[in-house]
């Protein structure tokens, strides 16, 4: 079910900046049974949206690993996102116009913030899981240190504690490509889009592998490949271009570079004395997974999470697709759930055997 949650009081950011409500679209699948005790909550990552059925169909959905029969399934589209909460393109009350690059950014831990409103208003004192990928972990991370009471399991996957310099600098060439577009200071809706088709094929190289494009993007286009060489074009120019495109269709510049911002931002050590105390702090069972291919949040950061988080697992797939792997790699992503919630189930069983035995 698709839903909008509206907060009317102020809401004041991480930068001091306050703004005069916000809605935050989101997605129920199932229902909360009546122990309230099987909520799993996933967050999604960069461009996707409040329906993981849609992008992680291998693992919600209907008679999916994480399915509605058996679980509450809640996920918020991220403040900034275009799907629907609270973005540059919302009506700023203080004007009566959209914010546009007038948007006060969300941090990681601000959405966070944003979400224990709903979490309240949907009168959810326990969630079971909390899984995300990529940005979805990241704001994961910052909950369960935020709230470490709230979550019973944890699986933050190809993700990271704080931003490393390498990912700000892949996303400061992204907001410069946005910056460069002609249009981007305009004040409308489609201002630097341009800019984002090409930031997304510098994304792209960040998501993917170099073993990734030589399997798949070898070679000319079939319709070049005949002509002479300096006629021909190569399968991973027309890739590249293609995925700029791709995202243009469904995605806004303003929101792709506020995020992008928010994401640079993201230190769990913020205000925490250090990255290493705040994990310290963590107290869900924990499942770290990385992805062996990964440039972008390269296994060493995942390695760091579970080093620090008490008691936590680390598994890294061994994966071609890069970064992006913790979006297609379902069938290894399930087994290792599998794994990791059948002992937590098993631990359920017993600790509720042993307070009957107790009485
Ligand atoms: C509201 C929503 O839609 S949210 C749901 C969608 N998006 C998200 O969830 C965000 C997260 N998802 C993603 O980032 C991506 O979908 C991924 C990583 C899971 C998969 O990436 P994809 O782009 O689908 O896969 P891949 O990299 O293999 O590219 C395939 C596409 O490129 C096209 N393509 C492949 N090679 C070439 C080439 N040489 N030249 C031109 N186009 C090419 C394919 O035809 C295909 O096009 P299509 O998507 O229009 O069918
Ligand atoms: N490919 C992902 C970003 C990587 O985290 C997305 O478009 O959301």
């Amino acid at each position: 079910m698709s839903l909008v949650f509206s907060y009317k009081e102020d809401f004041t950011l991480e930068s001091g900046k306050v703004v005069q409500g916000f809605h935050l679209a989101y997605t129920t699948w199932g229902h909360l049974n009546s122990a309230r005790d099987n909520v799993i909550w996933v967050f999604h990552a960069l461009t996707a949206n409040s329906n993981p059925a849609e992008w992680w169909p291998g693992i919600v959905g209907p008679n999916a690993f994480l399915n509605p029969e058996q679980y509450f399934i809640v996920c918020v589209n991220m403040p900034s996102s275009c799907y629907g909460s609270i973005s540059p393109l919302s009506t700023n009350p203080q004007t009566g116009e959209p914010y546009y690059h007038q948007f006060p950014m969300f941090t990681t831990r601000d959405m966070v913030r944003s979400y224990q409103l709903l979490q309240q208003h949907l009168g959810i004192e326990k969630v079971y899981l909390g899984i995300g990928g990529s940005m979805g972990g990241q704001q994961l991370l910052e909950w369960a240190i935020e709230d470490p009471a709230l979550f019973e399991n944890i699986v933050p996957i190809a993700t990271n504690a704080f931003h490393s310099s390498w990912g700000i600098a892949f996303n400061t060439s992204q907001r410069q490509c946005i910056e460069a577009d002609p249009t981007w200071k305009q004040q409308h809706a489609t201002a630097g889009i341009e800019g984002m088709k090409v930031a997304r094929s510098v994304a792209l190289l960040s998501y993917r592998h170099y073993d990734t494009y030589q399997q798949s993007q070898a070679g000319y286009t079939p319709e070049t490949a005949h002509l002479p060489v300096d006629e021909q074009v190569a399968r991973a120019e027309t890739y590249q271009q293609y995925q700029g495109e791709k995202l243009a269709r469904r995605f806004n510049a303003f929101s792709y570079y506020f995020l992008s911002k928010a994401m640079d931002t993201h230190n769990v050590g913020r205000g925490r004395q250090s990255a290493q105390k705040a994990l310290q702090s963590i107290t869900a069972r924990t499942l770290v997974i990385g992805i062996s291919s990964d440039l972008l949040f390269p296994p060493s950061e995942q390695a760091f999470i579970a080093q620090h988080i008490p008691g936590a697992q680390l598994s890294v797939i061994d994966s071609f697709y890069g970064h992006d792997g913790f979006l297609l790699e379902y069938d290894t992503i399930i087994k290792l759930l599998t794994g990791f919630l059948d002992i937590s189930s098993q631990h359920k069983q017993l600790s509720t055997q042993q307070v009957l035995i107790n009485q």
